[in-house]
């Protein structure tokens, strides 16, 4: 038998998955990290962690497995996006990487729109938000400036972790993407954007397609996890873009919905020239010279991670969420708005915080578990509008991720979406998405289509029922009005936010 190893290095915890040429996720293993959140809006974590416990992952995979290295011909990475690493000429890393969810950079976002102008859409082909790359890179030059003096080098985090694992550096398109110093059509770093905030282009990293071999697996490397130092290293993607190719979304007219520790709605798109004027994003996708356009809800898992954690933390999600099914639609007039901590699309706003609207003394525990899964679909639904009104159908979704386990939560997507959702044999999207990449890049196939038809099967579908579409269409222009009524109050409450 041979095999490819997906690695997802997710914000919670790096997920390897061990792969056969059926697509079949023959092993698979999870270790956590933490998240330290030094003062109130800032999300950073240690690169020494992602290493340590890939590592880990990668050894008990292999252990658990029993499958002989030899078979393991090639892994690959999907990481989560955005995240700030700098490292000095030797590699060494100079400060902890500031995260995607991390939103300390409202000022450096101003700074970009106000000094590129529409220099940022046609170049970028994205507005400047605060969990974006650049803009974190402006903040260490005016707040740390002596740390981005001692920089060589900035990373990802999937690309320092695949560089502490095969020596070489390297960044894909569709991470580069997300940096906001990408000529994303052009697919080179941009002199221009660079330039304009005294940056050098030496401190971007040489670009490569996500299916590149970067590389094969350094000898002490290879010892710790298992593995041969033969193992062939191929480059891998951003998470969305990785899973998108773990949900066979290579084609137009194909959309997914991922419920992670955030909530992602993305859509592919072969159209380089496409405007989207920033209300959503628009990067390269994996798949060799294609994009996608994606909407994205800052805390989705997240806001049911935290309701869990802060209000029946004895309780696994599926204990909490077994009564919700005996809720009624609408959570009996308890509506949540998952704004915990700030929001995306399609509101860029770091100053908002989450509501739960409407709480009654009848309400129980499950009405409100019911009203926080109502609250991430209805922003989920927000994007999903937005790619509709960009001129695409959307009749059916895949649905990937955590959120993909919950039968109700699924149902839910469907009604609120008003559209039909296939959840596939593994929700493993991303983690698949990367071992798909390393599957193509040894040569198992002749195209990710290919892969992707052998890879993926579907296993379920849920279509909208329509009388509960009709109430959460009432219901959701309500939830639409929570943000403009709630903004002035959020934002006279940031003062006593400590
Ligand atoms: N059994 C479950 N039912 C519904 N949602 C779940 C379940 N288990 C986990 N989740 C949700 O899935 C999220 C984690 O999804 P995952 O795709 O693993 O995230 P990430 O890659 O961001 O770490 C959690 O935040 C949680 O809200
Ligand atoms: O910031 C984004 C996308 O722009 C996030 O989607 C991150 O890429 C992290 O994702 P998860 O940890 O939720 O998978």
């Amino acid at each position: 038998m041979k095999y490819v190893i997906g690695v997802d290095l997710g914000t919670s915890a790096v997920k390897t998955v061990l792969v056969n040429p059926q697509g079949e996720v023959v092993h698979e293993h999870s270790e956590a990290y933490p998240l330290s959140r030094p003062e109130p809006g800032w999300s950073e974590q240690n690169p020494e962690d992602w290493v340590d416990k890939t590592l880990v992952s990668l050894r008990r995979l292999m252990e658990k497995s029993s499958a002989d290295p030899q078979e393991v011909e090639g892994l690959s990475f999907s990481g989560q996006m955005h995240g700030l690493v700098l490292v000095d000429a030797e590699g060494k890393v100079l400060r902890p990487a500031i995260l995607w969810n991390d939103t300390r950079t409202t000022a450096q976002c101003r700074k970009i729109e106000n000094t590129l102008e529409s220099k940022l859409l046609s170049i970028a082909k994205n507005r400047a938000l605060e969990g974006f790359t650049l803009p974190k890179i402006l903040w260490v030059q005016e707040n740390e400036p002596d740390i981005l003096s001692q920089a060589s080098l900035f990373l990802l985090p999937k690309d320092y972790v695949r560089y502490r694992l095969s020596g070489e550096y390297a960044m894909d398109y569709s991470d580069a993407a997300g940096t906001l110093l990408l000529d994303v059509s052009g697919k080179t770093w941009s002199q221009d954007i660079a330039a304009a905030f005294d940056l050098p282009l030496s401190l971007c990293p040489p670009l490569v397609e996500s299916f590149d071999q970067t590389g094969t697996l350094l000898p002490d490397i290879a010892e710790a996890s298992g593995l041969l130092p033969s193992t062939k290293v191929f480059a891998g993607g951003a998470d969305n873009a990785c899973g998108a190719i773990g949900a066979g979304i290579l084609q137009e007219g194909q959309t997914m919905c991922s419920i992670g520790t955030s909530g992602v709605v993305l859509s592919f798109e072969s159209r380089k020239e496409l405007e989207v004027d920033g209300k959503l994003h628009f990067f390269n996708h994996s798949e060799k010279d294609a994009y996608y356009v994606m909407g994205v809800t800052l805390a989705a898992g997240h806001s049911l991670t935290w309701f869990k954690e802060t209000f029946a933390k004895e309780k696994s999600f599926d204990e909490l969420l077994e009564g919700i099914g005996s809720i009624p639609a609408g959570s009996s007039g308890l509506l949540f708005t998952p704004y915990i901590s700030g929001e995306r699309t399609p509101h860029p706003d770091a100053d908002i915080r989450g509501s739960f609207i409407g709480m009654d003394s009848g309400h129980t525990l499950s009405h409100f578990a019911r009203a926080v899964l109502e609250g991430i679909t209805f922003s989920l639904r927000e994007s999903i509008d937005i790619v509709r009104e960009s001129g695409k159908e959307i009749h059916e979704v895949v649905a990937i991720g955590g959120g993909a386990r919950n039968e109700t939560w699924l149902q839910m997507q469907a009604d609120i979406f008003n559209a039909t959702i296939i959840k596939l044999e593994s929700e493993q999207g991303p983690a698949m998405g990367a071992a798909m990449l390393a599957a193509y890049g040894c040569g198992w196939f002749p195209s990710l289509t290919d892969c992707a038809k052998a890879f993926i099967r579907p296993a379920k579908t849920y279509a909208p029922n329509a009388e509960r579409a009709e109430l959460y269409s009432g219901l959701f222009s309500l939830y639409q009005e929570v943000y403009s009524q709630t903004r002035e109050l959020n934002r006279k409450l940031v003062p006593y936010r400590n």
